[in-house]
C-alpha cells in the first residue's frame, strides 16, 4: 500500500469518532485531553504523519517529543506503521535528545554559552564527585551532600529560566550551590542529563536565530505524555511555539501523571488549555476496556470523568485474591492459582502481565513463576533486556539475526546496520563510515552463526569486538555504553543466570513469555488480563506516600495507571482483610450502579 493509502486509511479509521478526527485535521494550536484507551497516541501518530504529507513541505518536517526512551521506541514502532521513519524529516525522541541533537551539537558553538568544543556527558560517577566538590566549596555544612543535592536538583529543573527573580529569591543557598556544580562539571568538559534542556532553552531564549532555525526546521512540534515532562520542556513549548511561531499538537492525561518525583507536573499541562489560542479537544471514548473496567478504574482513581466504553463492548471482568500471608504467599497464588486460571480461560501467556510498584516485587514473582514453570519476561529495571535501551534491544536482534534470522531476514541485516549507524554517529553518516561499521557487524555476526557460545560468552565477545572499538569512535554522546556489560553480568553463569543464545533472542517482547513489569514502565501499555501484585492496605499506599497530600496523589494515579491497562480483565491480589483502601472504593464503585 502506498502511504497516501496508509495515511487515507488511518483517517479513516477515526471517523466514526469526531473529536479524533477534528484533532488529526487541527491547523492551530491544539491539546488532546483524554483518558486511558482513548486513543490519544493513535490520535498523535495520525495527525503526525497527515502533517508531514499535507501541511510541511520536504525538506522541512516535524518534531515529536515524549517523556523517556521506551515511550520513543513505542512512538516510532506505530509511526512505522504509518511510513513514518525517525529522519531528516522527522525527529522522535526525548525532551533530552532533542535538546542535545537538535539546539546544543548543532548551535552552542556558534553562541557565549561557556561549553567546550568536545562536550561530553558526565558519567553518574562524575556527577556524584561533582556534586560532592560542589557542596565542600559552596555549602561546607556536615550533612550528606547528596541529600542537599535533591533539593538544589528540584529547583534546577523548576526554575528553568534564571532571569526570573524566583530564581535567586527561593533558596539563595542553593544557588550557590548549583552554580558550584555546574562549573565543577565545565571545568571537566562535561554536562549532565538535567543540563540539556536547560541549556537548550538558554540558548533558543537567548538567540532568536536559533528559535527561527528549529522553526524552519520543524514547522510542528508534537508532543505526547505532556503531562509528564516537566518544567524545562513546558518552557521550550512556551517559547518555540508561542513565542517562535512553531504549530503546537500536544496529548495528555493529567491522571495519568506519574514522574513528579523527577519533575514533572500535570498542571503545566492544564495550563496549556487555558490560553485562548489553543484548541483543546476531549476525547470521551475508551476503546481499551469495557464498561465494568471502566468503572473500577474510577473508583481507583477516586474521582468522576466522562469516560464510556465503545457501544457494543464486553464488559470486562475484575477478580480479588486474597493470600492468607504476605508477599511471598501472594507470588506463589499468582503462579498456581491466578496464571493458571487465566490460562484456562484461553488468555495467552503473552498477554498477562503481573504489574507491581518496585522491581523489588519483580523478584518474588519472578522466583514463583520460575518454579511453577511459567515463561515470563521482565521488563522492569533489572530487565534483562531494557526495553528502554536501543542498544540493548540492538544487541537482542543481533542475537535474533545470529540465531536463525539471517535465514528468512528477520530482522534484516540492513536494519541492523541503520541501528548500529544510529547508535554510532546519530543521523549523519558518511559512506565511508557506513562501509566500516557494515564489514565489521558482518564479520561478527558471520561468525556467530552456528556457534555454541552461551549468551553470557557471546556477549563477552560482542563487547570485545563491537562495543570496545565502537565506543571509542562514536560521535553519538548519548548512548549508555555500560549496557552491555550490564548485560554480561545479568548472564553470570555462576550465579545461574545464563541462558542459550537462542532464547535470550526475544527477551524484550512477550511473545508467549507473561510479562513482569513495574507500574512506571506498564504506562501506554495495554494486555487482554492484568494482575495487579501486592495491592495491600500498607504497601498502596505506603508510608511515604502518606507524609505528603502529592505523594499520596502520585501513588493513587499509578494504582490508576495500573487498574487501566487491561482489555479484559483485572486481577487484584492482597493479603486477606489487608487490601489496599483503594482496593475497598475500587469494589464499592463497581455495584453502585
Ligand atoms: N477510533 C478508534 N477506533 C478503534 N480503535 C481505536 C480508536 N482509537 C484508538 N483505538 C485503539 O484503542 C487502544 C488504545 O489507544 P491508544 O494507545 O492510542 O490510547 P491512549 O489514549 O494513548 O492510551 P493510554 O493513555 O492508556 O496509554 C489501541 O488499541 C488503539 O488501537
Amino acid at each position: 500500500m502506498s502511504s497516501s493509502q496508509v495515511l487515507l486509511q488511518a483517517i479513516e479509521e477515526l471517523r466514526a469518532n469526531p473529536e479524533q478526527s477534528k484533532a488529526v485535521l487541527e491547523t492551530g494550536h491544539c491539546v488532546v485531553l483524554a483518558g486511558p484507551g482513548s486513543g490519544k497516541t493513535k490520535t498523535l501518530t495520525t495527525a503526525m504523519a497527515r502533517t508531514l504529507s499535507e501541511d510541511v513541505v520536504d525538506p522541512r518536517g516535524v518534531a515529536c517529543i515524549t517523556y523517556n526512551n521506551e515511550c520513543a521506541i513505542e512512538l516510532e514502532t506505530r509511526l512505522a506503521k504509518l511510513g513514518i521513519a525517525p529522519g531528516d524529516r522527522a525527529f522522535i525522541g526525548t525532551v533530552h535528545s532533542f535538546a542535545l541533537s537538535q539546539v546544543i551539537a548543532p548551535y552552542a558553538r556558534c553562541v557565549s554559552i561557556g561549553l567546550p568544543a568536545e562536550l561530553k556527558i558526565a558519567t553518574k560517577a562524575q556527577a556524584r564527585a561533582a556534586v560532592e566538590a560542589a557542596y565542600e566549596s559552596a555549602i561546607k555544612g556536615g550533612e550528606n551532600p547528596h541529600d542537599r543535592w535533591g533539593f538544589a536538583s528540584e529547583k534546577r529543573k523548576r526554575d528553568v529560566d534564571r532571569t526570573r527573580p524566583e530564581w535567586l529569591g527561593r533558596n539563595p543557598e542553593l544557588v550557590t550551590f548549583i552554580e558550584h556544580y555546574e562549573r565543577e562539571l565545565r571545568g571537566q568538559g562535561l554536562i549532565d542529563f538535567d543540563d540539556m534542556p536547560l541549556l537548550a532553552y538558554r540558548m533558543i531564549k537567548e538567540n532568536t536565530w536559533i528559535r527561527e532555525a528549529i522553526w524552519a526546521r520543524f514547522p510542528v512540534l508534537f508532543v505526547d505524555e505532556y503531562q509528564d515532562l516537566g518544567h524545562a520542556l513546558h518552557e521550550l513549548v512556551l517559547l518555540l511555539c508561542f513565542g517562535g511561531g512553531i504549530r503546537l499538537f500536544a496529548v495528555g492525561d493529567a491522571d495519568q501523571s506519574i514522574y513528579t518525583f523527577a519533575g514533572a507536573n500535570p498542571a503545566l499541562l492544564e495550563s496549556l488549555t487555558q490560553r485562548p489560542d489553543v484548541e483543546t479537544i476531549k476525547l470521551r471514548f475508551n476503546y481499551r476496556s469495557g464498561g465494568m473496567l471502566i468503572k473500577a478504574s474510577l473508583g481507583a482513581l477516586g474521582e468522576e470523568r466522562d469516560y464510556r466504553e465503545v457501544a457494543g463492548a464486553p464488559e470486562g471482568e475484575i477478580s480479588f485474591w486474597g493470600a492468607p500471608m504476605g508477599l511471598d504467599t501472594q507470588a506463589d497464588m499468582i503462579a498456581t492459582s491466578v496464571i493458571p486460571h487465566l490460562i484456562s480461560k484461553g488468555t495467552a501467556h503473552g498477554e498477562i502481565a503481573v504489574l507491581y510498584r518496585a522491581a523489588w516485587l519483580g523478584d518474588k514473582v519472578a522466583e514463583a513463576l520460575k518454579q511453577a514453570g511459567i515463561p515470563f519476561v521482565r521488563t522492569d529495571t533489572k530487565a534483562l533486556v531494557r526495553r528502554s535501551s536501543r542498544l540493548a534491544r540492538f544487541i537482542e536482534d543481533c542475537a535474533r539475526w545470529a540465531t536463525g534470522g539471517w535465514h528468512d531476514a528477520d530482522p534484516p541485516f540492513s536494519r541492523l546496520l541503520s541501528q548500529a549507524s544510529a547508535l554510532m554517529f546519530g543521523s549523519h553518516v558518511s559512506e565511508a563510515e557506513q562501509d566500516a561499521l557494515s564489514r565489521q557487524l558482518i564479520l561478527f555476526l558471520e561468525s556467530s552463526i552456528g556457534s555454541p557460545a552461551t549468551t553470557h560468552t557471546w556477549l563477552q565477545r560482542f563487547d570485545r569486538e563491537l562495543i570496545t572499538p565502537w565506543r571509542a569512535l562514536a560521535r553519538n554522546t548519548e548512548q549508555e555504553w555500560e549496557i552491555c556489560a550490564e548485560m554480561i553480568s545479568g548472564t553470570d553463569p555462576t550465579k545461574d543466570l545464563d541462558l542459550p543464545l537462542a532464547q535470550f533472542a526475544g527477551r524484550a517482547d512477550s511473545a508467549g513469555r507473561v510479562t513482569l513489569s513495574t507500574l512506571h514502565s506498564a504506562k501506554g501499555r495495554e494486555f487482554d488480563a492484568v494482575i495487579m501484585y501486592g495491592v495491600n492496605n500498607g504497601d498502596f499506599p505506603n508510608k511515604r506516600d502518606r507524609k505528603t497530600e502529592l505523594g499520596m496523589r502520585e501513588a493513587r494515579r499509578s494504582f490508576y495507571v495500573g487498574v487501566t491497562r487491561p482489555r479484559k480483565e483485572l486481577c487484584l491480589v492482597f493479603q486477606e482483610h489487608h487490601h489496599s483502601p483503594w482496593v475497598q472504593e475500587l469494589y464499592d464503585r463497581t455495584q453502585r450502579e
